[in-house]
Parts: C-alpha cells; sequence; structure tokens
C-alpha cells in the first residue's frame, strides 16, 4: 500500500490552553486523493490547515507529512514547498506590488529561471480565465479578483498537496465553475474547506466534519 503523503494522528490544538479548538482529529490523505472538511463557524477548519503547514503547532498528536513527522520550523519549511495553502483571506497571501510578481514570487524561491518563471505565471493565469491580470496592482483588485490570483499562486508552484480555504468565496458563477473544472482536472491531493455543498459534491463525495469541542 502507498505510503499516505499526510497523516494527522489524535491532534489536539487550543490557542489558549482553557479553551480547545481541535481534540483527537485523526486524518490520512493518500497521493489523488480529495478530502472535503466541514464544519460549522469556528469549529476549527482553518486552524487545522495552518497546523498541516506548521503556523501553529499541535498541543497533542502527530503530524506526519510526505513520510517524516513533523515538529521542528525546518520540517515544516519542507512541508509548505509540497503543501501549498490557499489562505482563506486572499491578503494574507497576496503581498506583491502586481499579480505577476505575486505568482513569480514562488517560483523564484524554487529556483526557476525568469525564462521559466515568465512562462509558468502566464499559462496560470490563462488556465484561471485571467489572462490580462499580470500587470494589475494587487491592492487595487476586487475581492474575487484577489480570490483568483491568490488559487494562481498555489496552482503556480505544483504542490503535491493543495489545501484549499474557502476558494470559492466571492467567485461570481462563471469563475466559480472555472475553478471546479481546474481542480477537477489536476492530479493532486487536495483537503478542501468550504460551507459549499454544491462546490464540495462537485469534488469529492469524501467528506469530513470537524465537530467544535465542548469546553
Ligand atoms: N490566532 C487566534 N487566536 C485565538 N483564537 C483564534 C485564533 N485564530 C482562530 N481562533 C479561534 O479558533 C476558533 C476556530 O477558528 P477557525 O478559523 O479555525 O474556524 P473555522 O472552522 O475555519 O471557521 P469558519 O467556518 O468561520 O471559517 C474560533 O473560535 C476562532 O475565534
Amino acid at each position: 500500500m502507498n505510503t499516505p503523503l499526510l497523516e494527522l494522528r489524535a491532534v489536539d490544538y487550543a490557542y489558549r490552553a482553557e479553551h480547545p479548538i481541535l481534540q483527537n482529529v485523526n486524518l490520512c490523505l493518500s497521493a489523488g486523493e480529495r478530502l472535503a472538511l466541514t464544519g460549522a463557524n469556528g469549529s476549527g477548519k482553518t486552524t487545522l490547515l495552518h497546523l498541516i503547514v506548521g503556523l501553529c503547532k499541535p498541543t497533542r498528536g502527530q503530524i506526519i507529512a510526505f513520510g517524516k513527522l513533523r515538529q521542528t520550523e525546518a520540517d515544516f519549511w519542507e512541508v509548505r514547498i509540497k503543501a501549498g495553502l490557499v489562505f482563506q483571506d486572499a491578503d494574507d497571501q497576496l503581498f506583491c506590488p502586481t499579480v505577476a510578481e505575486d505568482i513569480a514570487f514562488g517560483l523564484f524561491n524554487l529556483g526557476k529561471t525568469t525564462h521559466e518563471v515568465e512562462r509558468i505565471t502566464q499559462e496560470t493565469l490563462d488556465i484561471l480565465g485571467i489572462s490580462d491580470y499580470a500587470g494589475r496592482i494587487t491592492h487595487h483588485l476586487s475581492g474575487g479578483e484577489k480570490r483568483l490570483v491568490a488559487l494562481a499562486t498555489v496552482l503556480a508552484m505544483q504542490p503535491d498537496i493543495l489545501l484549499l480555504d474557502e476558494p470559492t468565496t466571492g467567485l461570481d458563477e462563471q469563475a466559480q465553475a472555472r475553478v471546479v473544472q481546474i481542480l477537477q482536472g489536476l492530479p493532486q491531493a487536495m483537503l478542501i474547506v468550504s460551507h459549499d455543498r454544491d462546490f464540495l459534491q462537485q469534488l469529492t463525495g469524501n467528506v469530513m466534519r470537524i465537530n467544535p469541542c465542548s469546553t
């Protein structure tokens, strides 16, 4: 059997000791598998994605990613290259003056040449149907436009796992349909957080519900 790409074993998390957010979360994601995470507002879905990429550390339990137990910042630095997180708030993702620079940033960090970066950037924009966005000022984009660009920054990196936090929030029908079509065609494993049942149903029947902790 294939080793899972990602495993969470008995993970607990609390921002403040007296207020647990996640308790005994177990999860397993294999190559090519898509898993939807649902649950009430505040149940800890975003927190779970942040734990996977090391933005917060479990108070108990283990995160095993790409075959290794991950604990240190160096461990999670490696995880973040292979697991791309699309943040719930696109403003947390986008920080460069222009759209092209935002997409190029991660690609240059991967050691791509300028020529490769330009090619991948334009290809990614084309796939998302936003070919003319390259020179636009990121700060001036609308909420839905930023969301598409945030997705572009992650898709361009071709990570092994896509961690998608409410990827369709604010998108119009046409953009949403395009995102569904793109995600359906991708081979990567995905963890998808969304409140949109129709959207999730188009991508996976594999659903895990996160229940709020009782304190
Ligand atoms: N940095 C933080 N410090 C303290 N508490 C936090 C922090 N971030 C989130 N929380 C709290 O943790 C809980 C879980 O938040 P989280 O964003 O993970 O939920 P969620 O399931 O993604 O919610 P939603 O569906 O509304 O996006 C909430 O009660 C939230 O207020």
